[in-house]
């Protein structure tokens, strides 16, 4: 950990020629590292300001080959311009994402080489995606805790480094079962029952730490369950709301692992993902806190299928619950308080339900179309 240790050795050399208090040394050992997250000016907001072509960010996506990453390089690329997103995975690229901007091998365990690309690459913001989610994290928690816990550590400690604008998500995950669950506001209690949850909560108070400490440019959304059409969800208790639009479509049937009334946050993708960049881009004065819940809508698989069942009356819902995924979500949040991201810096979701099912289902009568064209 370079950071820590050219902290501690600054901090000592301090301390030494400092004869008062404990107070001085770190006031010089922060000085002594070189933050300057700032690579756009602190007023710009993602309406407002357009980037010119030398302050555009240089962004770092890891772990950009999950549901998320590939759309939040598609939007960031958009706004910043191709070679200024750098997309990243342990595994192998599809032809199509390959194609479409910059890929690289980085695996957020191992710390040399992920200096190595912030370096080469004069990377400015960095979004750790990279992450076991809750259902895969029980099956696997010495993974977990690995990629999820030391991973963090790797990523904190280059971004502080490096002086980067660090974005970790959080989720409704990092709550538990002691929580308030309806709503859930930011602050309360956090006691949740995953490693995936444990972990979350680590990387929020680690981010928040390491800001107040060091003055790192961490900023955090909890994200409730993130439904998309074109991409799949890896390994969570929210995949249900993803998995009945393909297996309606495919055989007019679908067998849920929820209970019918089990309530959760959920949120389309492109109001995530907007959300995402609009919070990287938020003037630092705006964000009185560091670590916000984001919220669009919450619903019952029941309600979900209701909705579909608009559109495809013949749709045929069963349920076969798994006791896992069941406990996960009965501890975690049925709605999500999001009033401190609406005030502090306009967080406005677009989608409810059924513009939400709406937008799912032309997704999929589009492709269905062009299969049948091609
Ligand atoms: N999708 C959701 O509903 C949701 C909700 C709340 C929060 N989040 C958070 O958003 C982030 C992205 O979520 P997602 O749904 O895209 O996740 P995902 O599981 O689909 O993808 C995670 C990616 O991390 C990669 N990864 C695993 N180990 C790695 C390692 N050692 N080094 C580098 N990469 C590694 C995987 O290969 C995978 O592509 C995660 O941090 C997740 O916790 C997601
Ligand atoms: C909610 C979120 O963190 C993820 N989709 C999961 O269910 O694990």
């Amino acid at each position: 950990m370079p950071v820590i240790r050219s902290l501690s050795r600054v901090a000592k050399q301090a301390l030494l020629s400092s004869p008062t208090c404990g107070c001085q040394p770190l006031a010089i050992a922060v000085r002594n590292i070189s933050f300057s997250p700032r690579q756009v000016t602190s007023d710009a907001s993602f309406h407002s300001v357009s980037f010119s072509e030398t302050d555009h960010p240089k962004v770092l996506i890891t772990g950009g080959l999950g549901q998320l990453g590939v759309g939040l390089a598609k939007l960031l690329r958009k706004r910043y311009g191709k070679n200024n997103v750098i997309l990243s995975d342990i595994r192998k690229p599809p032809s199509n994402v390959f194609h479409s901007g910059p890929f690289i091998y980085s695996d957020i365990l191992d710390y040399k080489n992920l200096r190595e690309i912030v370096v080469n690459n004069r990377i400015t913001w960095l979004v750790h995606y990279s992450a076991l989610l809750s259902a895969v994290g029980e099956a696997n928690v010495a993974l977990a805790r690995s990629v999820n816990i030391t991973g963090l550590h790797n990523i904190l400690d280059i971004a502080a480094e490096h002086g980067l604008r660090l974005f970790v998500p959080s989720t409704i995950g990092a709550f538990g079962p002691t929580s308030p669950r309806n709503p859930t506001p930011d602050l309360c209690v956090q006691r949740p029952r995953t490693i995936y949850g444990v972990s979350k909560v680590h990387a929020e108070l680690m981010g928040e730490y390491y800001h107040h400490r060091y003055g790192l440019d961490f900023r955090c959304l909890r994200y409730p369950g993130i439904i998309s059409a074109d991409s799949m969800p890896g390994g969570g208790t929210t995949d249900y709301a993803v998995q009945i639009f393909h297996d309606a479509i495919k055989s007019g049937k679908f067998e849920c692992n929820l209970r019918p009334d089990t309530r959760l946050p959920m949120m389309y993708i492109d109001d995530c993902l907007r959300a995402t960049l609009e919070v990287m881009e938020a003037p630092a004065d705006t964000l009185s806190m560091r670590t916000y819940n984001i919220n669009a809508m919450s619903f019952t698989p029941e309600e979900l299928a209701q909705e579909l069942q608009k559109q495809m009356p013949e749709l045929e819902v069963t349920y076969d619950v798994d006791p896992v995924r069941q406990a996960i979500a009965d501890s975690w949040p049925m709605n999500f308080d999001d009033s401190n991201a609406r005030n502090d810096w306009g967080w406005k979701h677009d989608y409810d339900l059924p513009e939400l099912v709406q937008t799912m289902l032309n997704f999929f009568a589009t492709e269905r179309r062009m299969a049948q064209i091609n």
